[in-house]
């Protein structure tokens, strides 16, 4: 891919990426650049009034960023990396430049400044390329700046303060993250989309180019002005002897708006050289070994992340078992030696787990410590309401084991449980198997997090005003009847789970209004008689039954529903394209854990109306569950 050795040029380079941003980290790696996160220090508060124009100062910002932290590195090091990356992104409307919003009051300001308006989104980027000379930090610094021009439509005041309340606003530029929600007030775009989130990755692209492949005054006539050079448009022998792989040094005599010199001329190629000078002589070197880079096929990225992804997944784990996030839910910011300190844990292997934390989006870093992101408020701390903390622990306890025992499910074509946790695996959703409390809870609470995630978007499918009373079978802690009752006032909902559920339904029973509208009633449906319902609901349950005990199972249900009643049944299909790669992992997870198996839409249509479902309808929720809803005909 004509793209792959522009990046690939800093394949063999310490690249760091000066920036806390969680979406300049992702539009790098998603581009196959590696590198390291060090967020800056540097404050973004240089004087506005005194630059000509608003991308001067996004300009002048990015690089004071990444000069930050080539120094910071350099002085800790003693060694300064190869590259620092520097991005700032603003946002200008009316000759005012906009930040990041200081408060709600602040988001609200910048937002109603943007309704109904075309506004401009500019990021600078500086690409910094250090040297250390008799120990001390050399710098070439390449700049560019990319504007994207965006319109708002009319914004009302409850639109405005809706978004705001949804906390998106508050790390972003102007207030508003186009990628997200901050999409929908978006009327239109001009240029480039990934420029707005904060990364301008095709002039990014552009500009490695123009500094790994200068062109040599030849081919000027050739390089169509605003392409990305691919390897092609130079590889030629003189190419290829000149090196081309270390960026062109800045010719001493050329100012700053003139770019970059054109080739020397002679055995350099493209480079221009100091007799004698050390650091040409290594850039040669370095010219020399790169240039078989050329050659090489592309940099299997995506493959390396599959092969190293359960190392990511257990720092995650271990971060959350040693309760990390709730600690700095607690206070925050905190130095490395305060939570090693207080999770009893060696310091220096603290700060690697917390770095690591703090690459991936989940911490942040600061002079003063670290603190957690909104992400790890919101899901990573072990009680806030829509916690997957459980559902972590639960992956870490339980799914872990089973999935070590992944080549045997495959090989003998059975579940794993007996291997892998000495219990059968219709154990895991019966009596018969006694389980501690806390592990009960435990699978209580991760269903809790996982069903909430999309229990809203499930509850409002379908318009199911129309019914009275459902029963949501097998609904463990009603996280699901929560949002059903939440949504239709006028319905009843009962909660149905095997006893040793029910015993601690108690703990997760809504507080609100919405209690009053659902109650637990336990009991086995594949025993006992269902509780009567114009609406049973039957979510993520199909996928861990084998085909006779579906049967079993949808007979019964049918058995108990009038005709006229429905059925709604929410499962993760197996034959959707573009959910393909979540659906597939989470049939391998049914495989290794149960006995059942993901059917396709298709599938459960027909099991749907074997069973006397008719007129079954579909609707997709998030990125992986289908939503059945079929209606029981007469017999
Ligand atoms: C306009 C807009 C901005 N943004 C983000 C991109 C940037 O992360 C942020 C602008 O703030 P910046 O100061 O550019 O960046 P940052 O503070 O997030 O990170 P750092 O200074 O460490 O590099 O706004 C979006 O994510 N979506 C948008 O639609």
């Amino acid at each position: 891919m004509a793209l792959c050795p522009v990046v690939g040029k800093l394949l063999h380079k310490r690249v760091v990426l000066a920036s806390a941003s969680p979406r300049r980290r992702e539009i790098l790696s998603n581009a196959g650049v590696r590198f390291e996160v060090v967020p800056s220090r540097f404050k973004e508060k240089l004087n506005k009034a005194s630059f000509s124009a608003p991308y001067a100062y996004a300009v002048e910002t990015a690089k004071q960023k990444a000069l930050d932290v080539a120094s910071r590195m350099h002085q800790k090091d003693l060694r300064a990396p190869d590259v620092v990356i520097g991005a700032d992104t603003i946002v200008t409307v009316g000759g005012l430049i906009l930040e990041k919003p200081v408060d709600k009051q602040d988001a609200y300001r910048m937002l109603s400044s943007l309704s109904g308006k075309e506004h401009s989104v500019f990021t600078g980027v500086a690409i910094v390329h250090c040297y250390s000379r008799d120990g001390q930090l050399d710098t070439d610094i390449s700049e560019f700046y990319e504007e994207t021009k965006v319109k708002f439509s009319e914004l009302s005041e409850e639109l405005l303060w809706e978004y705001i309340h949804s906390g998106e606003p508050m790390d972003k530029a102007g207030g508003y993250g186009i990628q997200a929600l901050g999409g929908m007030l978006v009327e239109y775009i001009h240029g480039d989309f990934l420029n707005v989130v904060g990364f301008p990755l095709n002039h990014f692209c552009k500009k490695l180019a123009e500094l790994y492949y200068p062109p040599k005054p030849e081919d000027v006539q050739r390089v169509k002005h605003d392409s990305i050079p691919t390897v092609d448009t130079f590889e030629n022998p003189s190419d290829v002897e000149g090196g081309g792989s270390e960026p062109a040094q800045r010719n001493p005599g050329s100012g700053e708006g003139e770019g970059w010199g054109p080739c020397a001329p002679g055995a350099g190629g493209s480079l221009v050289e100091a007799e004698g000078d050390p650091r040409a002589r290594g850039t040669k070197e370095a010219a020399k070994c790169n240039r078989t880079a050329e050659t090489l096929p592309p940099f299997p990225a995506d493959l390396l992340e599959l092969i190293e992804g359960f190392k990511a997944s257990k720092a995650l784990f271990t971060a959350c078992k040693l309760k990390v996030f709730d600690l700095l839910r607690d206070v925050a910011p905190q130095k490395a030696v305060d939570i090693a300190g207080n999770v009893d844990a060696s310091l220096y292997k603290t700060e690697r787990l917390l770095d690591f934390c703090t690459a991936v989006g989940i911490l942040e870093k600061t002079e003063q410590g670290y603190s957690n992101t909104e992400l790890a408020n919101l899901y990573l701390v072990s009680d806030s309401e829509d916690s997957l903390h459980s559902f972590i622990m639960r992956n870490n306890d339980h799914t872990w084991n089973l999935f070590t025992h992944l080549e045997f499910a495959i090989q003998e074509g059975t579940s794993q449980p007996r291997r892998a946790l000495g219990k059968e695996a219709e154990d895991l959703f019966q009596d018969s198997h006694p389980q501690s409390k806390e592990t009960q809870l435990q699978f209580m609470r991760a269903m809790h997090g996982l069903t909430r995630l999309t229990a809203h978007q499930v509850a409002t499918a379908f318009n199911l005003s129309w019914f009275t009373s459902a029963c949501d079978l097998g609904g463990c802690t009603g996280a699901l009847a929560c949002k059903l009752a939440q949504e239709y006032p006028h319905l009843q909902v009962t909660v149905l789970d095997l006893p040793n559920v029910m015993e601690h339904a108690s703990c997760f029973q809504p507080h609100g209004p919405e209690a009053a509208q659902i109650s637990f009633v336990s009991g086995d449906f594949f025993r006992d008689s269902l509780p009567r319902a114009d609406l049973y609901i039957l979510s993520r349950i199909l996928h861990d039954l084998p085909d006779d005990r579906v049967h079993d199972l949808l007979s019964r249900v049918s058995g108990s529903s009038k005709p006229g009643g429905s059925l709604l049944l929410v499962e993760a299909v197996l034959d959707d394209e573009q959910a393909a790669r979540v659906s597939l992992m989470q049939s391998l997870n049914t495989l290794v854990q149960t006995q059942g198996r993901q059917r396709s839409r298709g599938e459960y249509r027909r099991l749907l109306q074997q069973h006397g479902f008719c007129d079954v309808q579909v609707a997709r929720v998030g990125d992986t569950l289908d939503v059945f809803l079929g209606t029981r005909a007469a017999p």
